[in-house]
């Protein structure tokens, strides 16, 4: 079974989480007093100036770094503490889109969306294909399943990603500046795909973005600005 279907309130929880870099004289506090609260489903944009923290963020919540301070709550899991194992266990119930796509060059589209059902080894390979397949259609792609990234434009490979990140059906999508690498209208249209079918699939999306076109698919936008999460400005 790929979806956990846990009772839960919540698919992020963040309380009082500190974050700092560097030692010593060096050491740099990067994330300060973060609380923070995802329900399920939710579309979170997270958006603030460069070097605010939001990526810092993004990772520890990915269990992609470990964690110092406070508690953090993912899936009901406690990533403070946690093992390497638990940590890889987390990281494989979530589904990552980045910038840069991260698609691998010697797999078809096909095969890079069907990596990430890989890691549910319950799910044989026939299959595995099937549900590759379905999802590169539901994302437009039903004519290039076949093709290489490098045949591929822009849009295309990010859809791929889409396509990677939401086979196994996760509860939560973290995303890193998804719209970054691409023009106004293929940003549009990813984000538009992205919110369609996490609402199908009744998935929490955190969005991290520096593009305010793209402000309006949230359910709620939060602000960082120097480690805290605090009010947006009031746009003019
Ligand atoms: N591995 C690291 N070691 C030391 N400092 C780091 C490291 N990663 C990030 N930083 C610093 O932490 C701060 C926050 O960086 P982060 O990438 O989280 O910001 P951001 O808000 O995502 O920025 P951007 O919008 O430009 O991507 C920055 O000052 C950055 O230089």
């Amino acid at each position: 079974m790929l979806q956990t279907t846990v009772l839960q309130t919540s698919v992020i929880a963040i309380h009082k989480l500190n974050h700092t870099f560097g030692k010593g004289i060096l050491q740099k506090p990067v994330l300060i007093d973060i609380n923070l609260e995802i329900k399920p489903g939710e579309i979170v944009i997270l958006t603030g100036p460069s070097g605010s923290g939001k990526t810092t963020l993004l990772t520890l919540i990915g269990a992609l770094r470990g964690m110092q301070h406070g508690s953090l709550k993912v899936l009901n899991q406690e990533l403070n503490g946690a093992s390497q194992r638990k940590l890889m266990q987390v990281r494989n119930q979530i589904g990552f889109i980045f910038q840069s796509h991260n698609l691998l060059k010697c797999l078809t589209a096909w095969e890079n969306v069907a990596m990430s059902l890989k890691l549910h080894h319950s799910i044989p390979p026939l299959e595995r294909r099937h549900k590759a397949t379905a999802m590169l259609h539901a994302v437009g792609l039903a004519d290039r399943v076949d093709y290489y990234p490098e045949t591929l434009s822009g849009g295309q490979k990010q859809r791929v990603a889409i396509a990677r990140a939401l086979v196994s059906q996760p509860q939560l999508i973290l995303a890193d500046e998804p719209t970054a690498a691409l023009d106004k209208q293929s940003g549009r249209d990813i984000v538009e795909l992205m919110q369609k079918l996490a609402k199908e699939q009744a998935c929490a999306i955190l969005l991290v973005t520096h593009d305010n076109r793209i402000l309006d698919i949230a359910d709620r936008i939060i602000y960082m600005e120097d480690g805290r999460l605090a009010d947006p400005p009031t746009l003019t």
